[in-house]
């Protein structure tokens, strides 16, 4: 197992830098088997939908026996760590363990956990109390009070001091007003009750008051008619339902009864319609009930209309053109869960706030706390929640998938910012990797899939539909481009004046709201709280008329996406880009911060593998060392380990990341003897490793935790954790590290290039506008709708998103002074480790993990060459440190 010492140690040569000397001798990497295309997209605006097709019957859920073997397919691991691998379905079932905080070490059920999973584990060795000199000495403190104590006792004695106030009618997606839930024990937000909201269609329209197996792909298109009635009999009659069911059915009917006759305002009727026949009159009847539009938008009908027929669509619309109703509709309609996974906390909690008053909803975030994360599960499991919104951080991993064992179906997954699943989208997310129909299908069940983006090149789609199994008949896309924008652009070389300048001039100086977007500073940066919130509440409620580029996107479809925030009311509006060469350079060149050699990357998944990690126990990478270490960013870091998870050979589980070396005092219980001997004493504290302790003992890291935070909780010991780490368990070995590792290097080199030739595609498009432009074709001054729009049409219809480019010639090719420079940067700085990598960096004045800006940026070649392309520069750089390492220097 890796621990934060044997990173130290593992590389005592230093053998990473200075890699000039040749890479260790190696097979030539076999390349990847050839992805399967899917059909070809047609990307015509709008396009015509073709007929329905019949489709294949949906397979059958697998049952839990075929999932067993279905996973047994992997190499066998410990039942410790696969069976609940963070204790969630003991938290789940038994409500939050966290504060059952009266449980003492001697009679706790962590013991009987350990024993279970660990028949051989001696609880008298383990838990014997040693000697109580070997406790550290420090003063025992104040015993803590625990949580939920202080939560119940101020529950108990408020009332009787204060009046009850009136609980406050709120929004059931309100993301301001309802506190996060207190562990359980502590007082839960009262939700709205009756009327149209919350309770009303928590029962009527979730279905979890009964266990149906209702799958949505059952529908077919051609099928659209029929009765979703008569569906979910078909589907659910023939199980066998146990009293329990019966039960919860009667308590449901009879609060549906209930809600119906206070559902003034008949919106259970127009579900149930919908439901019977998802008809155009019936949805635009439901539209009109629940979301108060009078009619659907262009592509919003046959996009609600295929998901509610069970079939994954991918959906392109514009910015602003309404996506997010054609989950919210279905969502309505379909029995299950909605699933939406959105890339960013700020989207999902804007998302969440839009939900229609009676469509209830929950959020997973990476940054979640403890309690938040446990009220989402409980109201989730009391079925309060029909969409759920999940980072993809979150999503498919361990934790996450048991959340949904056996209970709750999952209709539909919606997939926000779908683009991000391709890496030759110009926002590729490493998490978003995990999100296959394969994957999906497998673990949730999950039948229809309905992935959305405002744009994305045919390459790009082609990437996501293969991913997501979506049939090429089911892409519905219309133009990538709003009517409504006035774009121009000017080429300035003092943008802060030129900013001014325009702020001053007509159209600009009679606008109130204006988005400036800076690729180095954020929107609120210095904005009094009062202020911010005001600009946030115009970025939320479509009222911004003017959006300015300070500096230039990194590709057409960041443009388009952050033009797009402006005018989304279908009002005239105004989008400028201020075009300057030193911002361009600067942009690309942090375009390759990502980059990888292959030397750098086989040292790291020797690490990964080391002989030390076992297969099939936990294995931890501790996040920063490990990214100072091999100079590899942290996100890089988790694309590879990504990779290794879901490519063609699955080599490694990840599971979620943890702050992994426990620091630890006692105040009351002397340590136990099975950690006390895994631990290491520094500074009068027990050090020690958690996934170690975890292996040891056969249980998960999160038990461990758990264990830690009851005996904090009853006030006997203090503890601190630290090293955020990712984790993972190996499942299989490369049988060859070389190829591999050059394969992976290429794929994150192709990434590169691809970031480049977008960025490259941008700034040509604004150099043609500002310098090429004939201004024959309706362009006039710096208003360059046009053409710019012409552009961006020819680069979306072009098959791998790049356009003729004139940007390289705008970079030199050489500088006469760049070889002296190299070496002289080279000798003077003879002390550290370089790679030619690391060393056109520098001169590029890219900040890395081991060449940091806070102590580079004082050298004074650092940036100096930021106008010679990069693989030039590395070219020279190689040359240098050869002849450097060559006289033995
Ligand atoms: N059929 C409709 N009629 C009128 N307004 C609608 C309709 N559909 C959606 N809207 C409104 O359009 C606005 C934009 O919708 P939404 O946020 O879903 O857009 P989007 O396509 O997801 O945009 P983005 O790509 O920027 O996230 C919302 O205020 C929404 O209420």
């Amino acid at each position: 197992m890796y621990s934060p010492s044997h990173a130290a140690d593992s590389d005592s040569d230093g053998s990473l830098l200075s890699d000039v000397s040749a890479s260790p001798p190696r097979r030539r990497s076999p390349p990847p088997p050839p992805k399967q295309r899917p059909k070809p997209v047609s990307t015509s605006t709008p396009k015509p939908k073709p007929k329905p097709k019949p489709k294949p019957k949906p397979k059958p859920n697998p049952t839990p026996a075929s999932v067993a073997s279905a996973s047994a397919a992997v190499p066998a691991l410990r039942a410790a760590a696969l069976s609940d691998p963070h204790g969630l379905a003991a938290r789940i079932a038994a409500g939050s363990a966290l504060t059952a905080a009266s449980t003492t070490v001697s009679s706790s059920s962590f013991r009987r956990l350990v024993q279970s999973r660990n028949p051989t584990f001696d609880p008298a060795t383990a838990f014997t109390a040693p000697a109580p000199s070997d406790a550290p000495t420090a003063a025992p403190p104040a015993p803590c009070v625990p949580p939920a104590a202080a939560a119940a006792a101020a529950a108990t004695d408020a009332p009787q001091q204060q009046p009850q106030a009136r609980p406050k009618r709120v929004h059931p997606n309100s993301v301001s007003e309802v506190a996060p839930a207190a562990a359980a024990g502590g007082e839960q937000p009262k939700r709205a009750r009756g009327g149209s909201e919350g309770n009303f269609v928590r029962l009527n329209i979730n279905g979890y008051g009964r266990r149906r197996t209702f799958k949505n792909a059952q529908a077919r298109r051609s099928t659209k008619c029929r009765s979703w009635r008569r569906q979910r009999a078909a589907a659910g009659g023939a199980a066998p339902r146990d009293q329990g069911d019966e039960e919860g059915d009667l308590v449901a009917e009879a609060l549906m009864e209930r809600e119906k006759k206070s559902a003034s305002d008949g919106i259970l009727e127009v579900v149930e319609a919908a439901r019977e026949d998802a008809s155009e009159q019936n949805l635009e009847r439901l539209l009109k009930a629940a979301c108060g539009y009078d009619s659907f938008r262009e592509g919003q009908l046959e996009a609600i209309q295929n998901v509610v027929a069970g079939e994954s669509t991918m959906l392109v619309l514009p910015t602003g053109a309404g996506k997010s109703l054609c989950y919210q509709v279905p969502a309505m309609i379909l029995p299950g869960l909605t699933l939406v996974v959105s890339p960013l906390l700020s989207l999902m909690v804007d998302q969440l706030r839009k939900l229609p008053a009676f469509l209830p909803g929950g959020l997973l975030g990476s940054s979640q706390t403890s309690d938040e994360f446990h009220d989402t599960l409980r109201r989730l499991r009391a079925g309060e929640i029909k969409v759920l919104f999940v980072s993809p951080e979150r999503f498919l991993n361990e934790e996450f998938l048991l959340i949904f064992r056996d209970t709750l179906p999952i209709s539909l997954v919606a997939i926000d910012e779908a683009h991000c699943i391709s890496e030759w989208s110009h926002n590729f997310r490493p998490s978003y990797l995990r999100l296959r129909a394969s994957l999906l299908r497998r673990k949730l069940n999950v039948q229809c899939i309905l992935a959305m983006t405002a744009t994305a090149t045919t390459q790009t789609l082609e990437e996501i539909m293969n991913a997501l199994e979506i049939p090429s008949g089911n892409l519905i896309q219309t133009s990538q481009l709003r009517e409504n924008l006035q774009l121009s652009i000017s080429l300035s070389d003092n943008r802060l004046k030129d900013l001014m300048l325009l702020f001053k001039s007509p159209p600009f100086v009679d606008m109130r709201s204006i988005i400036v977007y800076c690729k180095f500073q954020s929107y609120h940066s210095g904005l009094l709280i009062k202020n911010r919130s005001r600009v946030q509440e115009l970025f939320c409620s479509n009222k911004i008329r003017v959006v300015i580029h300070y500096s230039l996107p990194e590709s057409l479809e960041e443009y388009i996406q952050e033009t797009g925030r402006a005018g989304r009311d279908g009002r005239l509006s105004h989008c400028h880009l201020l075009l300057d060469l030193s911002t361009f350079y600067k942009i690309r060149s942090l375009s390759h911060s990502d980059g990888v050699d292959e030397y750098a990357m086989s040292k790291f998944l020797y690490q990964i593998f080391s002989s030390e990690n076992t297969t099939g126990y936990i294995c931890s990478l501790v996040k920063e060392l490990t990214s100072r270490k091999f100079d590899i960013k942290e996100e890089v870091l988790l694309t590879i380990l990504t990779q290794l998870e879901i490519g063609h050979q699955q080599y490694i589980r990840l599971l979620p990341q943890f702050s992994v070396t426990c620091t630890l005092n006692f105040h009351k219980t002397p340590i136990l003897g099975s950690w006390k001997n895994r631990s290491e004493m520094k500074d009068g504290h027990y050090v020690f490793d958690i996934p170690r302790i975890a292996n040891d003992l056969k249980i998960t890291m999160n038990e461990v935790s758990d264990h830690l935070h009851k005996l904090k909780f009853s006030g006997e010991i203090s503890f601190e954790l630290k090293d955020p780490a990712y984790c993972y368990v190996i499942l299989w070995r490369p049988d060859d590290f070389n190829a591999l590792s050059a394969n992976l290097t290429r794929w994150l080199s192709e990434v590169e290039s691809s970031k480049i030739r977008k960025l490259d595609a941008m700034f040509a498009l604004a150099n043609f506008a500002v310098k090429g432009c004939k201004r024959t074709g309706g362009c006039s001054g710096s208003q360059h709708t046009p053409c710019i729009q012409k552009k961006i049409m020819q680069y979306f219809g072009n098959g791998d998103g790049t356009s003729e480019n004139d940007c390289r010639t705008q970079l030199q090719k050489s500088s006469p002074f760049l070889q002296a420079d190299i070496k002289v940067f080279i000798q003077s700085n003879s002390f550290a480790k370089f790679t030619p990598r690391a060393v056109a960096r520098i001169m590029h004045g890219i900040s890395s993990p081991a060449f940091p800006s806070a102590t580079w940026s004082k050298n004074h070649f650092w940036g100096r060459y930021v106008e010679v392309d990069f693989p030039l520069v590395m070219e020279a750089a190689k040359a240098e440190l050869v002849k450097f390492v060559g006289k033995g220097e």
